[in-house]
């Protein structure tokens, strides 16, 4: 890394220069930690140049902290065959620390030296994780960072931090029995859904999501692929959001583990899929009430149907796995196509969670189901993750998560009456049964497969056969 890839760094430092040594010490410790990060998407691809969209000191070191600091950073980083991704980066900076002794006190350490400090991943120190809850507290400005709240919130003193064990794509910290702060890794320019949905089913009284207390957002920073010269102009400009604060759900479980502990006694989960079905519903009406609703022509259809064929085949051009079914899977998008041409093309669109499956649901105590994580898949752009949506996508994700959970434990007979509850649930407050628009159906479920084929194939790929065997059944189905 040059010096002249930091021409874009807004630095703000308390009156010091902080980029140079930040740009030194980052480098080298980037190329070996990022890596090894989970939602890190660019795994298995040589890293190429690093550049600092923007780099902020919350905490200066010999501040109130006393010698600890924390940055908070934006760096691009460059592989080939990708455009640039954004990564939002937390550090805690101490001058005595050995990095040996933060590897094993506070887990990842990032490395150092930066300036003589020793940087290591911020969420798991308390301290710092409490600074920044400090810090979430009062809405206004730090350098590019813009801080909100909601008017009614309440932050109590006290509450003790610790970073979310959960397989997640991002990174989060839980605040006592509170509040939970998910701060997102990879990040673009524009509204991230979770908090633009959650807040809005929120201000509409849903009780199917986790409030949003605060959040806070890069203002007139330009990364990610918005930072090309010929890159996406969509997004461009909008400020990026980079953490929410939510109302954490005490002894809630997930639905993927209460399928799986179901799947696993030959259960019957049937009343808690309908349930879901329901909660769905519900969470759907609250949307479609609260931000755009639209109708798609044929056209429009047309070209869902022809993006869902794009999708299958660079799927198939990447997961060898995938190609046998290739062409009989297409029929299931000609057919969505077909309806588009029909007198019947019209299908109805708006705003939805958009990967919705077992592990985006909780159980509270009480047994009421709540949505959470309305980001969407982390896979697509971020203006396609806005963009309205049929709502049969969220079923179509639910119906493959049950089959997801009977085939993960060797149980496939457990999925269809499941499919069939959450179904029946969903039709009871839609007042439509999604099964009665089977070439949706089919098409969504045969989209997710895809999906989740190339999801496995690259994160982990012992799970590839559970969308493979989808893909051959929906491949059947759909000839
Ligand atoms: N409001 C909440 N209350 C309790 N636990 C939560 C809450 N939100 C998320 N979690 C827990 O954190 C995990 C990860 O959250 P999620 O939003 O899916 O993160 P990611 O987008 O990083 O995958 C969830 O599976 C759940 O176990
Ligand atoms: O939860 P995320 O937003 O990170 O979503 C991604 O990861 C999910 C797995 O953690 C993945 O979901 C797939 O596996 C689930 C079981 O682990 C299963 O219930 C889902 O039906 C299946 O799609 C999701 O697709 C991906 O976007």
């Amino acid at each position: 890394m040059s010096d002249s890839s930091w021409t874009r760094a807004p630095a703000v430092a308390a009156g010091r220069d902080l980029v140079p040594g930040l740009l030194r010490s980052l480098d080298p410790l980037l190329r070996g930690w990022l890596p090894r990060q989970r939602w890190f998407a660019g795994k298995g691809l040589p890293i190429g140049r690093f550049s600092l969209a923007a780099a902020t000191e919350l905490v200066p070191p010999g501040g109130a902290l006393g010698p600890l600091g924390l940055l908070h950073v934006l760096v691009d980083v460059e592989q080939p065959g990708r455009a640039p991704d954004c990564y939002q980066l937390l550090l805690g900076a101490h001058p005595l620390l050995p990095s040996a002794l933060v590897r094993t006190a506070l887990g990842p350490a990032v490395g150092g030296p930066y300036d003589g400090l020793t940087l290591y991943d911020a969420p798991h120190d308390p301290r710092l994780a409490a600074a920044l809850l400090e810090r979430l507290r009062l809405p206004g400005r730090t350098g590019p960072l813009r801080f909100s709240t909601e008017p009614n919130a309440q932050f109590p003193p006290g509450l003790t931090p610790r970073v979310s064990t959960a397989e997640q794509s991002n990174t989060s910290v839980v605040y006592g029995d509170t509040y939970i702060l998910k701060l997102f890794r990879r990040v673009s320019p524009g509204a991230n859904p979770d908090l633009e949905l959650s807040r809005a089913l929120a201000r509409a009284g849903s009780r199917r999501v986790a409030e949003p207390a605060a959040w806070f957002e890069a203002v007139d920073v330009v990364c990610g692929a918005a930072g090309q010269e010929d890159g996406p102009a969509e997004g461009a400009g909008e400020p990026t959001t980079l953490g929410v604060l939510q109302r954490f759900l005490p002894g809630s479980t997930d639905g993927w583990a209460l399928a799986l502990a179901s799947v696993a006694e030959d259960g019957d989960f049937r009343a808690e899929a309908a349930a879901l079905g329901a909660a769905t519903a519900e969470v759907h009406q609250a949307l479609a009430e609260a931000l755009p609703v639209a109708s798609l022509d044929g056209a429009a259809v047309q070209r869902m149907a022809a993006a869902m064929t794009r999708r299958l085949e660079d799927t198939a051009a990447e997961v060898p796995a995938v190609r046998p079914y290739a062409s009989a899977l297409r029929s299931a998008f000609d057919d969505l196509a077909e309806l588009g041409a029909g007198r019947a093309g019209r299908v109805t669109v708006q705003r939805v969670h958009g990967d919705l499956h077992l592990g985006q649901t909780l159980r509270g105590p009480d047994g009421e189901w709540v949505l959470i994580d309305f980001e969407g898949e982390p896979a697509r752009p971020l203006a396609e993750r806005r963009r309205p949506a049929p709502p049969v996508q969220d079923v179509a994700g639910m119906l493959r998560s049950f089959d997801y959970a009977a085939h993960h434990s060797g149980n496939g007979p457990w999925a269809a009456p499941h499919r069939d509850a959450f179904c029946t649930g969903y039709a009871a407050v839609a007042g439509t049964d999604p099964r009665e628009h089977p070439v949706l159906i089919r098409a969504f479920e045969t989209d997710k497969a895809v999906y989740e084929a190339r999801y496995e194939a690259r994160h982990r790929p012992a799970w590839l056969p559970i969308p493979l065997s989808a893909l051959a059944r929906l491949a059947t189905s759909a000839g």
